[in-house]
């Protein structure tokens, strides 16, 4: 690292010094210990041999040669025959040979002082360089004291030093524009001895304060490696520490898993003994369920709770009195109308009387039917509540009689916890994923042991078929499927994405009627949903869109679920769609009227899911179905009821808007032909969003 450092330092600085420094710094050195300079032969040929002072050539030749140098002070570095002939006392010879000049200068001013100069500049720069070799050796010295010593490095600095102490040279001597001497160093009135005295010191104080940068330099080098050495060690410490951590979270999993999976089982024991006590105290309220005998066969049936005796009571009250007011007025009109041959003014005053009367029972009727609406509202209340009663015991009881309701863990990673539902083969637990730590709907499909061999094949197949649809879509409306695995040999579970609110049929029961600006905002997630089906390479036709397949989170988001019935559709199906080859499933209030078609195979697109989305929403608008409400699967088949609803009445109440009606009409056009599909019927502006 010191090594890189101060190959660094040295690069920038040999990017700015000139290239002969090492041959500079050989000269130095070997002027400092009176040997010959250790360029390289060729050049030492080519330069003459040093001379003892007697035999010195006179000053003017010198000092040319060292003027002609001096006029391109960045040639600096280049050997003159002068300065390469200076020993130690090189200071000296230039006092005489300035001496010499100072003679010639008065007859020749300009010249020959402007030459004075450069040689006076010269013998500096000599100093100079003999100061920084010294610098540069010191540095040296030290660097090879620590065994890392790199000529690279101490010629990178010795440059530099050499490089600003020229500039400092120049700039204190000649003015750049003119070559004028401006005279920091006064040629005549200072003795040239005092002259380089101070010059030396001046470089001396300058040398002195390149080391203490350079000490401090090494100073900063040597705790930056104590910096990298504790950042290393404190590296080693953290990776121990993690891998510690790593080895301790591994023995500790199945601690942990243990630990959340029984602080979950705890929380689902207590959820299953609330939901037994509601449905106690409810039942007192709302009702139970009885048994009948009647010989041999015994059957359930439902007994009011108190409450809605009390209702129920209340009600009939009500209607006897409503009875008896309405059987005294009209015994009142019989009175008067027997009565119509009286003497005039006993019936003027009789007329009067009857009329108050009249009024009397008329306003107690009014009275008797506000209370009726009152306690028939209630009654409505209770019953709905009786409705989640109802399906709640039922979920128990299946809980109870379920084989997976004592908690297991499946596959090694999901518990299970309450039942959600059961289905027509399936039941679907609520469950904790232990790996990536969520909630999850696990539906159990079970093959009934009665079943044919050939019967169970075609179940496994449709399922895996649906999970191999379902596995693919990754929509915001559209329940994940997460996985898929065996139980035993007939028994299977798919895992979903839980949705923590209720189905839309729940909701449905509860609140048979949504006001118009929810249920549109449901109906648009739906549609969201179904267009996602519709761009995919694969599209897909749901087929069984219905309020219990689409689920509603506590958030308020609507989901679409349940592929079991739906179809790929290939890519070479022709415009009208595709073969429709499971006539006969699905839920027959909401399919489109192609799907009971009998004479041809029905050929179905996306547009099935198109008449189901509107039947959906007129539900969710009105309460209520708009072909075949109160008719059954069967009779609506028989009685041909799909096939006849050519056209769609809305009631008078609630009020809906124009627009909803509109959509709903354009979902439910009988001609499949005519019918949007999903990607047209998505453009509709009631289905969008836009900021007013
Ligand atoms: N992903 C889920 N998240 C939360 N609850 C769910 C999820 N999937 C199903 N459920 C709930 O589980 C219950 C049973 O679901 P299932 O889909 O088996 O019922 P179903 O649609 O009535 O039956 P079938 O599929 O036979 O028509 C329903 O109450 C449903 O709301």
């Amino acid at each position: 690292m010191s090594d890189d450092m101060l190959i660094h330092f040295s690069s920038n600085s040999s990017n700015q010094s000139d290239q002969s420094l090492p041959t500079k710094i050989a000269k130095l050195e070997a002027r400092m210990v009176g040997k010959a300079s250790s360029v390289p032969p060729a050049q030492q040929q080519q330069q003459p041999q040093p001379q003892p002072p007697q035999q010195l050539q006179p000053a003017w030749p010198a000092i040319s040669s060292a003027a002609t140098k001096f006029v391109g002070v960045e040639d600096l570095a280049e050997p003159s025959s002068s300065s390469d002939s200076d020993d130690d006392n090189g200071g000296e010879f230039l006092i005489q040979a300035n001496t010499q000049k100072r003679q010639k200068l008065k007859e020749d001013d300009n010249s020959a002082f402007l030459e004075s100069v450069e040689a006076v500049a010269d013998g500096r720069q000599m100093v100079v360089e003999t100061l920084n070799s010294k610098a540069n050796s010191d540095v040296n010295r030290k660097k090879q004291g620590r065994g890392r010593g790199s000529s690279v490095s101490g010629r990178g600095r010795g440059s530099r030093i050499n490089d600003q102490t020229r500039s400092q040279v120049s700039a204190s001597t000649v003015s750049p524009s003119n070559g004028q001497l401006e005279n920091s160093y006064p040629k005549d009135s200072r003795p040239k001895e005092q002259f380089q005295n101070e010059n030396c010191s001046q470089l001396e104080e300058e040398v002195a304060s390149l080391r203490a940068k350079v000490a401090t330099l090494e100073e900063e080098l040597r705790k930056s490696l104590q910096e990298v050495s504790d950042y290393q060690n404190l590296c080693r410490q953290l990776e121990k520490e993690l891998k510690d951590l790593k080895d301790n979270d591994q023995q500790m999993k199945p601690k942990r898993t243990k630990i959340v999976s029984d602080l979950l089982i705890s929380v689902s024991k207590a959820e299953r003994q609330e939901a037994r006590m509601k449905v106690r105290q409810d039942s007192l309220r709302l009702g139970n369920v009885g048994v009948i005998r009647a010989g041999t066969v015994i059957s359930e049936t439902w007994e009011d709770g108190q409450v809605l005796k009390d209702l129920n009571a209340h009600l009939k009250q009500l209607l006897e009195a409503k009875d008896a007011v309405e059987r005294q007025r009209k015994s009142l009109k019989k009175r008067q109308s027997d009565k119509g041959d009286a003497v005039d003014t006993e019936i003027g005053l009789q007329e009067e009387d009857s009329l108050i009367q009249d009024e009397i029972y008329r306003s107690r009727l009014a009275s008797i039917k506000r209370e009726e609406e009152v306690i028939m509202r209630e009654r409505d209340r209770y019953e709905l509540e009786k409705g989640r009663l109802i399906r709640e015991m039922k979920r128990i009881r299946d809980e109870d009689g379920s084989r997976f309701n004592n908690f297991q863990i499946l596959n090694h990673r999901y518990a299970l916890l309450n039942l959600l539902g059961k289905g027509g083969f399936s039941e679907v637990y609520k469950a904790y994923d232990l790996v990536e730590h969520r909630y999850v709907a696990c539906k159990l499909h079970g093959l009934n042991a009665q079943w044919s061999e050939e019967k169970k094949q075609s179940y496994i197949r449709h399922a895996i078929r649906e999970y191999n649809i379902h596995k693919t879509l990754v929509h915001h409306h559209i329940v994940r499927l997460w996985d898929i695995f065996e139980i035993d040999q007939n028994t299977f579970c798919t895992v979903l994405e839980y949705c923590s609110g209720k189905d839309l049929d729940a909701v449905l029961k509860a609140t048979p009627v949504l006001p118009e600006r929810e249920a549109r905002i449901v109906i648009v997630q739906i549609f969201q949903g179904l267009v996602y089906l519709n761009k995919r390479t694969q599209k897909i036709i749901h087929y069984d869109l219905k309020p219990g397949n689409v689920l509603i989170d506590e958030f308020g988001v609507a989901k679409v679920t349940d592929f079991g019935l739906s179809k790929i559709v290939e890519d070479d199906v022709g415009s009208q769609g595709m073969e429709l080859t499971s006539q006969g499933a699905g839920t027959y209030w909401y399919l489109p009227p192609e799907c009971f078609e009998l004479s041809k195979t029905p050929l179905i697109s996306s547009k099935v899911d198109v008449w189901s989305a509107g039947i959906l929403f007129y539900q969710m608008l009105f309460g209520r179905r708009p072909f075949g409400h109160d008719q059954t699967q069967e009779r609506i088949l028989r009685e041909d009821t799909i096939i006849k609803a050519r056209k769609v009445e809305f009631p008078s109440r609630p009020a809906v808007s124009n627009e909803a009606k509109e959509l709903i009409r354009r979902c439910l056009t009988y001609n499949q032909a005519e019918r949007p599909d999903v990607l047209t019927i998505a453009q509709d502006p009631y289905l969008t969003y836009t900021k007013k």
